[in-house]
């Protein structure tokens, strides 16, 4: 590292000291805490990003969120330049970088870092940063702090594009890094004219529906619902009213409202009620990552029946298969067909069985991986169509180069020999769902797109969707501990390895119970341990969680001599 270089970084990092005794990490999806202590591990990352961008000579994303968490919280992840997750071979140095003592430190770490990955810093070329932010109130100044961490790396330049959704800035890179145009106008353009095409493309046009045609969404008085309003000007057919927008001062981020309330709480959200009775109703998250839908099913009850990341993953998984279905009937037709696409699913140990269930049945490949985007997305890539979901909410389908590329030039011949026929649709509709889906991460505004299409074209109301299979009852519950390192998980976190002892009493509980399942394991972005039961009825999912949680805290928790 040259001279110039280390005193940038030494004034900069002076500018930005770290808090005391606290302990970050990179955790499930990027460091989180409340607002007041990030700006030193904002502008840390900042530099962290910048290095990414000289190692990669490409464009790198930062994103300002605390997605779901409470509106005084915020957090940074970093887009990688397909406008995934930041390499996991990374994330050590982030955990060190956060959380060295002071400008010597940090600058010793980087200088380090450099020379082992063999970075040259001379700032000869110049790189970008595209850097965003939520709605809080306090991302303004951490978006500052991001700022000068970037410029204290030689020959990086910060791009603030503002208030975007997390997949919004995640699709930027990747199309910036494609030498594409990026703003939110082509992000909108794209997502409604794949939505368009999709709608067009259904045989015999659109099915009228047994229910109200009208869509209403929680925006989590974030970020989402502000988009929202904005894309639902550029599409056709389509009604969405949105609720919780955040704009007007009417609610709190995340406050009552949004998709992980709604899918925890199970009850409707803030501004929902009576009057949406068997309506489609869907939530966003507070940074758009996120979706489930939902019914309303009684007047007199705020309670909701949950249609989840799990039935979102079913229904697109049902229309791929059944358009890879219809394109490969052509090998009776000519026999020239020479590539059958691999479809796989990939879930975590949270999805409800009872979806792993219907989509094994349905012959689908279905995998594991452990919680969290970076390992779903990451398997999910293996696969020449991969649709990935958590079940609460968050995931995308993923197309591979080769595939697309097949794709490409076997719809230009059936356009040629066969256009208009079914094949043809088929490959086409195939197309528009890689256009409309965010490749680069899970994202509930196309996801939003993508669901009401699907649904058009079978003519389901949202109660015959919720109707592929019945969940079975769940609990989940969050224990606090002395450390919750102390919980080490393996076979995708369904196995408690550590501390001993602890796996075998979990199931001594398990088998008491029909259809029992329950696993454990340390949350990424909150200091518990969560606990998740699955069972044939709520009240006995209810007990196997419950008595769960005890054999965890008598394990590990304040009282425990373990
Ligand atoms: C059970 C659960 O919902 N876990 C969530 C939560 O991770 P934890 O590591 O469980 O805290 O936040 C992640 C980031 O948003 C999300 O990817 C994940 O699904
Ligand atoms: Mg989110």
């Amino acid at each position: 590292m040259n001279e110039e270089q280390r005193s940038l970084l030494l004034s900069s990092s002076s500018r930005f000291p770290p808090p005391q005794g606290v302990k970050l990490s990179y955790g499930t999806a990027g460091f989180r805490a409340d607002a007041s202590i990030l700006q030193s591990t904002v502008y840390r990352v900042g530099i962290l990003a910048a290095l990414r961008a000289v190692n990669t000579q490409s464009v790198i994303g930062l994103m300002i969120t605390a997605s779901h968490n409470k509106v005084s919280d915020n957090g940074i992840k970093v887009a990688d330049p397909s406008g995934g997750m930041l390499s996991q071979d990374w994330e050590p140095f982030a955990d060190t970088l956060a959380n060295a003592r002071d400008p010597e430190q940090l600058v010793h770490l980087i200088a380090e870092f450099v020379e082992n990955k063999k970075i040259a810093l001379d700032g000869a070329k110049s790189v970008e940063i595209l850097v965003a932010r939520d709605t809080r109130p306090s991302g303004e100044s951490l978006v500052e702090a991001a700022k000068q961490g970037i410029s204290s790396i030689l020959g990086a330049v910060a791009h603030d594009l503002g208030i975007l959704t997390t997949p919004q800035l995640h699709w930027m890179v990747r199309a910036r890094n494609k030498g594409l145009k990026v703003s939110d106008i082509d992000y909108f353009k794209q997502l409604s004219s794949s939505f368009r095409c999709l709608v067009d493309l259904i045989p015999g046009g659109i099915h009228p529906s047994d229910v109200d045609d009208k869509l209403v969404v929680d925006g989590a008085n974030g970020v989402g619902g502000e988009k929202l309003e904005l894309l639902k000007t550029m599409l056709n057919g389509l009604v969405i009213e949105t609720r919780n927008s955040g704009k007007g001062g009417g609610g709190v981020l995340n406050e009552g409202v949004g998709a992980d309330y709604v899918q925890k709480e199970k009850v409707v959200p803030c501004s929902f009620g009576p009057q949406d009775v068997g309506i489609r109703c869907a939530s966003l998250d507070g940074d758009a990552d996120r979706l489930v839908y939902f019914i309303v099913p009684s007047r007199s009850s705020n309670k909701i029946e949950l249609v989840d990341g799990d039935k979102i993953l079913s229904l697109f998984a049902i229309f791929i298969k059944e358009q890879l279905s219809i394109l490969s009937k052509e090998i009776d037709v000519n026999g020239n067909n020479d590539y059958q696409c691999r479809l796989g699913i990939v879930q975590t140990a949270y999805a409800n069985g009872a979806s792993t269930d219907y989509l094994k049945q349905l012959g689908l490949e279905v995998t594991f991986t452990p919680t969290g985007v970076k390992h779903l997305h990451e398997k999910a890539a293996e696969y020449d169509i991969g649709i990935y979901f958590e079940a609460n909410g968050h995931g995308t389908i993923l197309f591979s180069e080769h595939y697309l590329r097949w794709l490409e030039t076997r719809t230009t011949v059936l356009s040629d020999v066969a256009k208009g026929s079914e094949q043809h649709k088929a490959a086409l509709r195939l197309l528009a769902v890689s256009e409309l889906i965010n490749q680069a991460v899970g994202d509930a505004l196309s996801g939003v797109l993508l669901v009401e299409a699907i649904l058009k074209h079978m003519g389901w109301s949202i109660q015959r969707w919720n109707e592929l299979y019945q969940d079975l009852p769940s609990r989940q519950l969050k224990v606090k501990v002395m450390d919750r390192t102390a919980v080490v998980t393996e076979n995708a976190e369904t196995v408690a390895v550590t501390p001993p002892g602890i796996q075998e009493a979990t199931n001594a509980e398990t088998v008491k119970y029909p259809r029992g399942r329950c696993f454990i394991r340390p949350s990424g972005t909150e200091d518990v341990i969560r606990v998740y039961a699955e069972a044939s009825t709520q009240n006995a999912a209810d007990s196997l969680a419950n008595s769960v949680a005890k054999l965890v805290d008598q394990f590990l928790g304040f009282g425990s001599s373990k």
